[in-house]
C-alpha cells in the first residue's frame, strides 16, 4: 500500500480524468445479486488525456508497489475506472491465479470511515487457505491470518500479488451520493 502515490497535480488530473469518462453499469461476477451494481469504464494509458507526465506517475507508483511485493510481471497498458455506490460491494474473489498482480488506485475527492467500501485481504498466498476450492465462504473462515481492511483513501495505491483473496465491503448508506472511484489494473506474469 501506499499513500500520497501521485503528486497532488497528477491525482487533480486523474480525478478529473475519472469524472469525464463515461462509465457503463456491469453486474459483478462474484455474486451479481448479492454485489449490487457497480460502474466500469475500460482505458489504457495511451487513450487518457491526464497527459504522459501524470501517467508515468502511476505506472511508476505501481512499480514501486511491484518491487517492495518482490513480483515480477509483464507491463501493461489497460486498466479499467470502476465507481461504486452506496449498497454496492464486490465479494471474496481472487483475481485468477494466472494474473501476476493486481493494482487499484483511489480517486475519491473524499472518502470517510463511516463510508464502507474498504477492500479487505488475507494477506497471505491463496495455497495457504485450505481447500479454497472447495467451498470459499466456508474455507476462508479457516485462513490462517486475520483480514487486512484497507479504506479507499484518495490517492492511495494498493498492489496485490495474484492469489490474494480479497473483497470490498459495501459503500454504506451513509455515503449518500460519494461513490468510491478507482482505477485497477492486472497484470500477467
Ligand atoms: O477496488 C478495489 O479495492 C478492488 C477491486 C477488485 O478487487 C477487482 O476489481 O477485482
Ligand atoms: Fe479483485
Amino acid at each position: 500500500m501506499i499513500d500520497d502515490a501521485l503528486t497532488e497535480d497528477a491525482f487533480a488530473a486523474w480525478t478529473a480524468e475519472e469524472r469525464s469518462v463515461r462509465h457503463r453499469p456491469s453486474f459483478s461476477s462474484i455474486d451479481p445479486v448479492f454485489d449490487g451494481v457497480a460502474f466500469h469504464a475500460d482505458a489504457s494509458f495511451a487513450s487518457v488525456d491526464v497527459g504522459d507526465d501524470h501517467v508515468q506517475e502511476v505506472r511508476s507508483a505501481v512499480r514501486k508497489g511491484l518491487e517492495a511485493l518482490d513480483v515480477r510481471v509483464s507491463d501493461s497498458d489497460r486498466f479499467r475506472f470502476w465507481r461504486y455506490g452506496r449498497g454496492s460491494g464486490l465479494g471474496w474473489h481472487d483475481d485468477g491465479r494466472g494474473r501476476g498482480a493486481a493494482y487499484t488506485l483511489y480517486l475519491s475527492g473524499e472518502w470517510r470511515a463511516t463510508w464502507g467500501g474498504e477492500l479487505e485481504l488475507f494477506d497471505c498466498p491463496v495455497d495457504e487457505v485450505p481447500c479454497v476450492d472447495v467451498d470459499v465462504p466456508k474455507d476462508l473462515m479457516n485462513a490462517p491470518v486475520p483480514a487486512t481492511s484497507i479504506a479507499p483513501r484518495p490517492n492511495r495505491l494498493v498492489v496485490m500479488v495474484a492469489g490474494t483473496f480479497h473483497r470490498v465491503r459495501k459503500v454504506e448508506a451513509s455515503a449518500g451520493d460519494n461513490l468510491r472511484r478507482s482505477i485497477t489494473g492486472f497484470l500477467a506474469p
